[in-house]
């Protein structure tokens, strides 16, 4: 293998450009030249691919975002658009293709891996949705994100004895609300993988009301219920002042965490590892802290699960 590429697909996270960097650094470490392919697979259409030298990726590590950019390209899904993006790197003789994204990015990666293009997968999003790994890139520092936040609206509710209803990102995966609602001591988390009845949070806040807390903290993700639904639909049981926080698009930047840079790091090094081993259509991950590999068929052949122990943990801790 002489030249491979690499982008970024689907929504950024912090560690992109670590993961990025690891890619190219490694790379030319053992001779292989490597192109930067901007903006997803949306680039790889318009032939937006430029070589990477190792100054392209300095200074780069510690950025949140990615500089590659990123984007949500549908049309990919169709055979003939996406056979324009193959045609285009064969034309530079571009060998292997490194895809930094999460499950919608790597169905395009398992499609370009049919169809005649080596294609690894790195799991970089936000949501830690993807099986086949324990964490994915961005997740530790979205939940610092968040859990600065929830520290932060804690202090004022309690000033002021409100509840406070703070969303968080997550269509169909409840890991950010989960992990973040159990650092942050919140009262009740609301995931889409569990239906939960509001009367029940609405007694629970009430029970605690009477045992004299001065404020409560719902953690609800965006794919169950907006913040703003939620707070309408608790009004019906409980008469209490409430506030609503939609975090939004900031859990998604800032600098990576260390957690975030170091899983980059090693994840982009080892996908390189295994383009040069001849392997394709298979994603890298982490697993009980060794790298993994695993074939994308196997990554899609069951639904990301929530992690029911801490579930029921955040809930037992809430009483
Ligand atoms: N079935 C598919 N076939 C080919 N390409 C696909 C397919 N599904 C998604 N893609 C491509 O992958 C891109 C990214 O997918 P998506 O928007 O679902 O984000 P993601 O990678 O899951 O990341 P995140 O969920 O963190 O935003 C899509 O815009 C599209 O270009
Ligand atoms: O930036 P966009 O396209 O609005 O996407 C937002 C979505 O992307 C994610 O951040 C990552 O998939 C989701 O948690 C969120 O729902
Ligand atoms: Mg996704």
């Amino acid at each position: 293998m002489k030249k491979i590429a690499v982008l970024t697909s689907g929504g950024d996270s912090p560690g992109m450009n670590a993961a990025v960097r690891a890619v190219v650094r490694k790379a030319l470490f053992h001779d292989v030249e490597v192109y930067g392919v901007y903006q997803g697979y949306l680039g790889l259409l318009t032939n937006n691919i430029k070589p990477m030298e190792r100054g392209t990726v300095g200074d780069k590590i510690q950025r949140g975002g990615t500089f590659l950019q990123s984007a949500r390209c549908p049309e990919f899904k169709d055979k003939e658009v996406r056979q324009k993006g193959i045609d285009n790197l064969n034309a530079l003789g571009i060998e292997g293709l490194v895809v930094v994204g999460g499950d919608g990015s790597y169905r395009g990666a398992q499609r370009l891996s049919e169809e005649g293009i080596n294609t690894i997968g790195i799991p970089g999003t936000i949501d830690n949705d993807i099986n086949g790994t324990d964490f994915t890139i961005g997740f530790d520092t979205a939940l610092n994100t968040i859990i600065d936040a929830i520290d932060k609206i804690r202090d004022t509710a309690s000033s002021h004895e409100r509840t406070f209803i703070i969303e968080v990102m997550g269509r169909d995966a409840g890991d950010l609300a989960l992990w973040s609602a159990l650092a942050g001591g919140a009262e009740t988390v609301l995931v889409p993988e569990h239906k939960k009845d509001i009367k029940e949070v609405a007694d629970k806040i009430q029970q605690g009301i009477e045992r004299g807390k001065k404020h409560s903290i719902i953690v609800v993700a965006e794919g169950v219920m907006s913040g703003d639904e939620c707070a309408e639909q608790l009004k019906k049981y409980i008469n209490v002042d409430t506030r609503v926080s939609v975090l939004g698009h900031m859990q998604r930047g800032g600098s990576p965490s260390g957690v975030d840079r170091v899983l980059a790091s090693r994840l982009g090094a080892y996908a390189v590892e295994l383009l040069m081993e001849g392997e394709s259509g298979l994603a890298v991950g982490i697993q009980n802290n060794k790298l993994t590999k695993t074939k994308f068929e196997d990554i899609f052949s069951s639904q990301h699960v929530l992690d029911e122990r801490m579930f029921r943990l955040t809930n037992e801790l809430s009483i």
